[in-house]
């Protein structure tokens, strides 16, 4: 692709359909924001909703307000704004705790799902947190991890053994920005006997998920990303219709309980993801939430992602004379909403990230040489991805 000059790019932003957006972020004056991958922007319209859920909910209904305001069922609620996101129907989805928590609960739910299996196959690479988790767990109920490179030769001589009872991926690769085909994957790890857990963190809000459609047993994501939903925001947990009879978590809270008024001595699982909750959540940080979600009712995914597709490529575009190399894979079908370049000399790249943000281009560095970029298509616009690269390569012919 030829590289746009910044009059072309500013002619796209006016074409955009989804330019509308920008406008309903804070966004700080003169700073680009390449790091909505790992905390997305704040929605304008958040700080006063919150201040209504403290000062009304909270400071004057006081402990009504778990019926009066629907606290209680605020991550039903909420599962059910996030299925359209993720391609699910509003009954597998419920909001609440971390990431690393909910997958905690889904893979022991998916060990027991396959009891005669006793393997966890995960890839070498995943964000720690999945790798931590699934050391854990494999640990407290003692079955095995197989840990393989990335990729689906290594995945599939995995699963050949005949003896996997769950797989651990992140549907787009926080290091290298890698797309897994998700269709494929959970296909062959079913042909396999084996269940499918996917970290949608990356994905979500990147790009559209068909987690119906592909057949997928369980997933869970983060909110506080291309979410918007704020720092330490509630995860969610996707379990499958086919999976709500007989899939059982293991933080048997109340929350998850079928009847949870009933106050009494003996857990019963509540009906579909339901089960899925412990406790109470945080409804200040739900608040939070509920108002990016309602944003990204508004969105349409396919315009999201042809927009996250010309970002990207506009950006290897302007950079591909910088001498760093690209990571993504320039693949459509591979390539997630982010750009991982590795710097030669490795660290040094931590030194040109640095420099950038002091230019006010916000990216991250991930260990050990990855210049990493996220591309949030509903709050950045083509002149903002010219002016980043632009600095990336002033500042990459400054260093030497
Ligand atoms: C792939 C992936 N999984 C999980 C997490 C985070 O999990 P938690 O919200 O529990 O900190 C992140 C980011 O921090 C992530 O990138
Ligand atoms: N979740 C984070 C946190 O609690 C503190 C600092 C950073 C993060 C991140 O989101 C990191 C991010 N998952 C990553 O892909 O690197």
């Amino acid at each position: 692709m030829t590289p746009l000059t910044r009059e072309e790019c500013a002619k796209l932003d006016t074409e955009d359909p989804l330019a509308g957006f920008r406008e309903e972020f804070t966004l700080p004056e003169g700073v680009v924001y390449l790091d909505g991958n790992s905390l997305g922007a704040l929605p304008k319209a958040t700080p006063e909703r919150v201040a209504r859920v403290v000062e009304r909910e909270w400071g004057a209904d006081l402990v009504a307000s778990w019926s009066t305001a629907g606290w209680w069922d605020q991550p039903r609620a909420l599962g059910a704004k996030i299925a359209p996101l993720v391609g699910a129907d509003t009954h597998e989805v419920v909001v609440g705790d971390s990431t690393s928590t909910n997958l905690f609960k889904t893979l022991v739910a998916a060990l027991r799902q396959n009891p005669d299996r006793k393997v966890v196959v995960g890839e070498s690479g995943n964000f720690p947190t999945d790798l931590y988790v699934t050391q854990g767990v494999v640990e407290l109920v003692g079955a095995t991890e197989r840990r393989v490179a990335p990729g689906e030769p290594d995945l599939e001589a995995a699963l050949a053994t005949g003896d996997v009872a769950v797989v651990v991926l992140s549907h787009v690769d926080y290091h290298t920005g890698t797309l897994r085909d998700m269709a494929g994957v959970t296909r062959l790890a079913h042909e396999y006997g084996a269940l499918v857990i996917w970290d949608l963190c990356h994905s979500v809000g990147a790009l559209p998920i068909e987690l119906g459609a592909c057949e997928v047993d369980f997933a869970v994501g983060c909110t506080y990303k291309y979410l918007n939903g704020g720092p330490g925001a509630p995860a969610f947990t996707f379990v499958a219709e086919r999976h709500h009879a007989s899939a059982r978590q293991p933080i048997t809270g109340w929350h998850g309980h079928a009847r949870p008024f009933e106050f009494s001595g003996e857990y019963v699982p509540a009906e579909g993801a339901s089960h899925f909750l412990s406790g109470a959540q945080s409804l200040i940080a739900a608040a939070a939430l509920e108002v990016s979600l309602e944003l990204w009712s508004r969105v349409d995914l396919g315009q999201l992602r042809a927009k996250s597709l010309a970002l990207t490529d506009l950006f290897v575009s302007l950079v591909a004379d910088a001498g760093l190399t690209l990571v993504t894979p320039l693949a459509e079908e591979r390539r997630g909403s982010q750009v991982s370049l590795r710097h030669p000399d490795g660290p040094a790249g931590e030194a040109v990230v640095r420099a950038m943000a002091e230019r006010g281009v916000v990216g991250d560095f991930r260990q050990p040489d990855v210049l990493r970029f996220g591309f949030a298509p509903l709050y950045l616009r083509h002149v903002d991805v010219h002016d980043a690269a632009m600095a990336l390569v002033e500042v990459l012919r400054s260093h030497g």
